[in-house]
């Protein structure tokens, strides 16, 4: 049978990256989005870089492609937890992720942020994030940042950045973080990975 986009984006890593380097498993991927096929990457353009996380969670990893670009930054002792609902896209994430020789500060878990947020203290020993990058499905942008607030896991300053919410858009979510008196919002124009088409992202301080 035909390989699914996620195998063929893996197996142009695999050709054209070299192992425990990310940045060239970071150029492979945007190399085939450009020129062999379009995949929901966050791309090479949507950028926000001045934060120096230790505990990051990435909500929606796919083929691991943000998650790389996150974690190559992390200094030692950092931790990036990254939550994927697909097996097959989390299959393909983690050979990505070993590929780039991440694997030592990335922990990728399997299954729905609904299940996994109210179980980051007792099984990862996390109190809060310092940055939550949001790039899952659409409809969970918002109760799941409702369900991080209620486990206690945003602290003054913490960071949501959100990814799409032009294309496709999460406009109850921008609603929310743009009116809520919890959080300073503010959008970073951009365009959707790969395209014309305008996208960006929001980035929201919490306030506590
Ligand atoms: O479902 C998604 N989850 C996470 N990120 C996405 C994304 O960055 C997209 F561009 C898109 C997207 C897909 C098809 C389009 F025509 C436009 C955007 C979807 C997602
Ligand atoms: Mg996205």
């Amino acid at each position: 049978t035909r390989s699914t986009r996620p195998q063929r984006l893996l197996k142009a890593v695999q050709k054209n990256a070299t192992r425990g380097d990310p940045q060239s498993v970071i150029s492979a991927i945007d190399h085939f989005c450009r020129h062999s096929e379009w995949a929901m990457n966050i791309g090479d353009e949507k950028v926000v870089n001045e934060l120096n996380p230790e505990k990051v969670l990435e909500l929606g990893t796919y083929c691991g492609y943000s998650t790389v670009r996150i974690a190559r930054l992390l200094p030692p002792g950092a931790r990036l937890i990254t939550l994927e609902f697909n097996g097959d896209y989390a299959a393909i994430a983690r050979q990505v992720i070993a590929w780039a020789g991440l694997e030592d500060k990335v922990q990728l878990v399997e299954g729905a942020s609904e299940d996994w947020i109210p179980r980051m203290k007792e099984h990862f020993g996390i109190e809060t994030f310092d940055l939550v990058f949001l790039d899952h499905w659409k409809d969970r942008y918002l109760p799941d940042t409702k369900l991080m607030e209620d486990c206690g896991l945003l602290r003054k300053g913490t960071v949501l950045l959100a990814d799409n919410v032009i294309c496709p858009g999460v406009p109850d979510y921008l609603q929310y973080v743009r009116n809520s008196l919890s959080y300073k919002s503010c959008y970073f124009k951009s365009h959707l990975e790969y395209t014309k088409a305008e996208d960006g992202l929001e980035k929201s301080v919490f306030l506590g």
